[in-house]
């Protein structure tokens, strides 16, 4: 069985259909972007993933476990907005992590964040939004996870914080874990991913290679997907 497995995914809300028959199987040891217009699904798809959304219809496997507890001790979950407190410095992020996650690695996340040039006794809210982004993803990242769930993790850092903070996504990632990582930055994600999923209007529109689309179309995946959403 693949890695992550969803069989005829739907997530209404309310009377809205956002997510819509939707299958899709994911194999480890591989960094998948999960690409798509605005509205498309791409964040309910990953919330529902991650276990943040109960009320679905369908099948969702991940690592053979429905999402919930089994399956949330596998899954590190890296969500759109700000999910850590204002408050908090981030030497108390870290502590929260340490005591939540049995796969975090204290020592990675102290590491990644020296990395990125951050000091831990500073507090989230006199963080930039960048400077934010980059705290969350060494936290994500430092857990030994099976599977990533990244929503658009570099919205908003800078062209050039983009390859750092790349680089700090795949530099200690186990060969056999699962990225899936959301975004419309598909040039500055390219040279990473190994495969996509094009979503539209709650479905998978397309999956593939990255290098097998790039030779039979003759396009980079930028370039695909405004052929393709054009
Ligand atoms: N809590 C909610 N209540 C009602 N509708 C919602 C809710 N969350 C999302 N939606 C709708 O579901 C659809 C899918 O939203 P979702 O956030 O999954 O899209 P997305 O592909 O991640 O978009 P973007 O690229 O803009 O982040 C959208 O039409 C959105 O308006």
């Amino acid at each position: 069985m693949s890695l992550v497995s969803v069989t005829n995914l739907v997530k209404n809300y309310g009377k809205f259909r956002a997510i819509d028959d939707l299958d899709l199987e994911l194999d480890g040891g591989r960094i998948v972007g999960l690409l798509g217009e605005n509205g498309c699904g791409k964040t309910t798809l990953l919330k529902v993933l991650a276990g943040a959304l109960a009320d679905y219809e369908g099948d969702v496997r991940i690592d053979g476990h429905s999402p919930g507890p089994e399956s949330k001790a596998v899954v590190s979950f890296l969500p759109d907005a700000s999910f850590l407190p204002d408050g908090a410095t981030l030497d108390a992020c870290i502590r929260q992590y340490r005591d939540f996650f049995s796969d975090f690695s204290e020592d990675h996340a102290r590491d990644l964040i020296g990395f990125f040039g951050l000091e831990t006794g500073r507090r989230l809210s006199t963080l930039s939004k960048g400077m934010r982004e980059k705290a969350q993803i060494a936290l994500a990242m430092s857990r030994q996870a099976k599977v990533y769930l990244l929503d658009e993790p570099i919205s908003g850092v800078d062209p050039a914080a983009r390859e750092v903070l790349l680089q700090a996504i795949i530099r200690d990632l186990s060969p056999e874990a699962l990225v899936l990582v959301s975004t419309h930055l598909i040039h500055d994600l390219e040279p990473i991913l190994d495969g996509v999923a094009f979503m539209r209007h709650g479905r998978i529109l397309l999956t593939g290679e990255v290098d097998d689309l790039r030779s039979e179309r003759g396009l980079s995946i930028d370039a695909l997907f405004r052929e393709v959403y054009r």
